[in-house]
């Protein structure tokens, strides 16, 4: 269903009957690769959620019905087997498809540029890499709690209730699973995987927010997703993109990050000669720092014992880290770079993961992501982004925990300073030992909480960072010919000025999954999707045909601005579209002002404002891109293993966790 209302771009109710019976087998079709779930009776959630919920009038209802993801039947994917990349080839195959060996980090000091330094000797080179789907499409069944209400104390309480399925909530939810927790997921949607979700239209499977994937790697210890998924006994194929994105900078510079370090270091020193040095300085130190993460065994850096056995295993990776805590990559880049255009690049660099300049990037997240896409590589998960919170969820249900959907939390319950639960805005109130929050710590703070008076923690947190603005996304099917036969995946397009890095609308986001998995749209069409930077504050106050004409002019610019660029007739090829503006954002995924996320007020000092999961208030934690160490799929992933490790260092020897 298309909602009309507020001209949302994400669907409402009765998204993916495909993906929604309970009831009937559920069949894998495999011709143009493509999951499709036939069923005798497929019923839609506006249907079962009345009658599982109950209604706002009956708050407290007995017998309350959750909807879990759960391990229904598997036997219709055990036929299901994929030949090795063969289906999932890119579709404009241009290199190797992956590489790569362990790399040994005290061999690497970035300064060479041979694949074998990396330990992506030859003979590793071509090796296939799937991570097979074993359990990746699941179906919702429900979960009856007898008794419970919806309200009691005591003996069922969970031991710990997680507010929001964004990849960092799942990450916590399952690793608490795992050690023996019961948990429960609240999620105000209809799917699990906030920004990280999925939506599917007229044959088109798009994903929400990102689709450049790190952490999905083989090998390493910076591999979260792959780990967070196997923690769970889950596995999802990938397709390595052999481009993580390619550049489209002022004055017609072009650049393409190449999978293979040595690929992309001989590119950018061939637009930059004079400064091959200095390329190679700043990028092997961030290599020093990637191997000293990438040697670490990753937990709560909140605990002391963790951090003292990490310090006597690895002191040297440790007091590297420890120097670069407070670093940030433009300073950095600055010692060794000189060519303003060249340093421009690196802002571009840092800009697309962390939506603000070199200058004001923690050198450990840009060390983390510039190295990571050569080390372990961007890999996209066949069928979509989508598949990696839907694995999250059947897995976290499989270990007996659960996950209920429409749950709209409005309120942590505080007992003497104490946070002992949370109030949906039905009126239900849930339990637990511990409450997760994986909203923004604004809301968190200035919503769940309201009323509360904020501890020191975050006003300290919040003098330091602001909310980044949100965006504006573009969701589009075009006919395949618009797009040349090397089209690569991922493009950032900044076209006249680098001035305009920042600035609202100044740059494109761009990213065509189907280059890499061809079953996400119909036979012959690809998907873009596109982002740029905005405010809400540009979008508010409208009146709603003002509103909806000012989404349409927008998304025109947008695609104009694109189709001068890279892809002439782009207009014409348009057989899909849709548009989501800030306050969509803020709807559907519940982030203040739909914003992106933390941005540091000023210059920050690398990491090291960045708070980590405890919070001022007893037993109530926080998860997510509002968290050390920032935005990202595999950041949050990591501030989820970190508040798992740390809630079960709290309370989990009380109770007899693994
Ligand atoms: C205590 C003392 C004294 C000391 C201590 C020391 C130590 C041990 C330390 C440690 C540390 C650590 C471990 C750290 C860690 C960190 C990490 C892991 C980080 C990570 C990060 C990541 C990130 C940031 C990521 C991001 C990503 C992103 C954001 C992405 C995005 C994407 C997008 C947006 C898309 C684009 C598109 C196109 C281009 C189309």
């Amino acid at each position: 269903m298309f909602i009309s209302c507020c001209s949302l771009s994400i669907p409402e109710l009765n998204f993916t009957p495909s993906l929604i019976n309970h009831n009937s087998q559920v069949l894998i079709h495999q011709n143009r690769s493509k999951f499709t779930a036939l069923s005798n009776k497929v019923q839609s959630f506006g249907q079962r959620d009345a009658m599982q919920l109950g209604s706002s009038s009956k708050p407290r209802i007995r017998n309350c019905m959750i909807q879990s993801f759960e391990h229904v039947n598997t036997l219709p994917f055990s036929d299901y087997k994929f030949s090795r990349m063969k289906l999932f080839k890119p579709r404009y195959e241009k290199s190797s498809l992956f590489s790569g060996d362990s790399l040994k980090s005290s061999n690497f000091n970035g300064s060479t540029l041979r694949s074998e330094d990396l330990g992506c000797g030859e003979s590793e080179r071509n090796r296939d890499f799937a991570l097979m789907a074993k359990t990746v499409m699941s179906v919702d069944n429900l979960v009856e709690i007898g008794g419970n209400e919806g309200m009691s104390r005591g003996a069922d309480d969970y031991d710990a209730i997680v507010i929001g399925s964004g990849i960092g909530g799942l990450v916590a939810a399952t690793q608490l699973a795992v050690k023996g927790a019961r948990v429960l997921v609240l999620e105000k949607y209809v799917i699990p995987g906030g920004s990280s979700g999925y939506y599917e239209r007229d044959g088109y499977t798009f994903d929400v927010g990102s689709s450049v994937m790190f952490g999905f790697s083989d090998k390493g210890n910076l591999n979260l997703i792959t780990q967070a998924l196997a923690a769970v006994g889950c596995e999802m194929e990938v397709i390595p993109d052999p481009t993580t994105v390619h550049f489209h900078l002022p004055n017609d510079l072009s650049v393409r990050v190449h999978r293979e370090y040595s690929d992309f270091v001989a590119e950018l020193t061939s637009k930059f000669p004079h400064e091959k040095e200095g390329v190679l300085a700043f990028y092997g130190e961030c290599w020093k720092i990637f191997n000293a993460l990438n040697s670490l065994e990753l937990k709560s850096l909140e605990e002391p014992i963790y951090l003292f056995g990490q310090f006597f295993k690895r002191p040297l990776e440790c007091l590297t880290l420890a120097y670069y805590l407070p670093q940030n990559a433009g300073n950095i880049a600055r010692k060794y770079i000189k060519d303003p255009q060249l340093l421009s690049f690196i802002d571009a660099e840092c800009f697309i993961v962390s939506t603000i300049n070199a200058l004001q990037t923690p050198m450990i997240n840009a060390s983390m992501v510039l190295c990571d896409r050569h080390f372990g590589g961007i890999n996209y998960p066949v069928g979509g982004v989508g598949g990696i919170a839907k694995s999250l969820a059947k897995g976290l249900a499989d270990k007996g925990s659960e996950i209920l959907y429409k749950a709209n939390v409005t309120k942590v319950i505080l007992e003497q300073g104490k946070a002992v639960g949370v109030r949906l805005s039905d009126g239900r109130e849930f339990y637990a030992k511990t409450i997760i929050s994986n909203a923004t710590r604004w809301d968190t703070f200035g919503k769940l909480l309201k009323g509360e008076q904020l501890p020191k923690e975050e006003e300290n947190f919040q003098k330091l960072y602001v909310k980044a603005p949100s965006f504006l996304s573009i969701h589009m099917g075009v006919k395949a010919e618009v797009l040349p036969p090397d089209t690569d995946c991922h493009h950032f397009v900044l076209e006249d000025d680098w001035n305009r890095l920042e600035e609202p609308y100044g740059s494109i986001f761009l990213s065509i999954p189907t280059v890499l998995d061809s079953s996400l749209a119909p036979e012959g069409h690809h998907i873009l999707h596109i982002f740029t930077i905005c405010s809400i504050e540009d979008w508010e106050g409208l009146a709603q045909k003002d509103y909806d004409a000012k989404k349409e002019l927008v998304a025109d610019e947008i695609i104009n601005r694109l189709e001068n660029k890279l892809f002439p007739g782009l207009k014409q090829s348009i057989a899909f579209r849709e548009i989501g503006s800030p306050k969509t954002h803020r709807r559907y995924l519940a982030r203040d002002q739909g914003t992106y996320g933390p941005m540091p007020r000023g210059t920050p000092k690398g990491l090291l404002g960045m708070p980590f999961n405890t919070t001022g208030i007893n037993g109530l934690y926080c998860v997510g891109d509002s968290c050390f160490p920032g935005q990202g799929v595999i950041a949050v992933a990591f501030s989820g293993v970190m508040c798992a490790h740390r809630v079960a260092a709290d309370i989990g020897n009380r109770i007899g966790w693994k």
